[in-house]
């Protein structure tokens, strides 16, 4: 597999890169962002933790505002940004920004005009990670982490796939998709009308199921204009309670929905998975 990279910046002793690379399972070229710490060589490879953005964003968001380089190297934790769907001018889209590119919700679409493209889960859950192992040198302990629509895509995965991640953290994640505007809209898109099929990318219907064990962090604020009507994280925080479940979930007052607040507790996120990465 050819991969090209685009762009390179020194960044607190490491490297900040982007890459282009053909996807197999999205079927078009993709861009991603990795950021390699200082002590990430090829005979002293390093953890991994994959950052999912919320919609409308690229790989490049999260590396341009979160302000994670730095205790990335001082941590010793490469981090990966993809971006969040399929890209071209040959993809499906959508005029909306919460439907189409920029919004591929991590799931693998199965309806007209979206399978052809839509399938963010097979590409963050296996082809990009097969890829970065490949590539880079980085371990095989992964943690995974996500904002908006992405700290649905984190849960998501991490429910779904305990063995692979050792944590999971989210900021103002879409806990219950089946259940919120945003989730309703693209998963009606995306997967057609049958309910049971939502409730397999549902972070809060595959809690309710599940019996894994998997330290997770919530981060919310609560002047977050979307918290009632999309996020909802108290259907995620009862159930997490009521089961005992390893979630740390924080609120805090002030905060909104924007990357101010990401930057604001980002060190957090990667302390506890560096702990758990051990
Ligand atoms: N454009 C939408 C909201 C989109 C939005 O807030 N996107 C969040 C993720 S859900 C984001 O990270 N935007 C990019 C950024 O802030 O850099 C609106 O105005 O209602």
């Amino acid at each position: 597999m050819t991969i090209e990279n685009l762009s390179s910046n020194k960044s607190f002793g490491g490297w900040h890169k982007q890459y282009q690379h053909e996807s197999k399972s999205l079927n078009c070229n993709m861009q991603f962002a990795i950021y390699l710490p200082p002590q990430a060589t090829q005979s002293t490879p390093v953890p991994v933790i994959y950052w999912l953005s919320g919609l409308t964003c690229t790989d490049e968001n999260f590396m341009q505002k979160a302000g994670a380089q730095r205790i990335a190297a001082e941590l010793g934790i490469a981090i990966v940004a993809p971006d969040t769907s399929p890209r071209g001018d040959d993809v499906a889209n959508d005029d909306s920004y919460d439907l189409g590119q920029g919004a591929g919700f991590y799931i693998n679409a199965t309806q007209n005009p979206w399978g052809k493209h839509y399938q963010m889960y097979d590409y963050i859950n296996d082809e990009l990670p097969k890829l970065i192992k490949e590539t880079f040198p980085v371990t095989d302990k992964w943690a995974i982490s996500g904002h908006s629509m992405g700290g649905h895509g984190a849960l998501m995965m991490a429910l779904r796939n305990p063995q692979k991640y050792s944590s999971v953290s989210a900021f103002s994640p879409i806990v219950n998709p089946v259940n919120c505007p945003w989730g309703e809209k693209a998963f009606t898109a995306y997967l057609g009308d049958d309910k049971a099929d939502w409730r397999e990318y549902d972070s809060t219907e595959l809690l309710r199921k599940s019996s894994v064990e998997i330290p997770t962090l919530i981060d919310q604020g609560l002047s977050d204009n979307f918290l009632a009507e999309q996020l909802k994280p108290q259907n995620f925080v009862t159930l997490a309670t009521d089961k005992a479940f390893p979630l740390t979930y924080r609120e805090h007052e002030g905060y909104d929905h924007s990357y101010y607040f990401i930057s604001s507790f980002i060190e957090d996120h990667l302390k506890f998975h560096k702990e758990n990465l051990k």
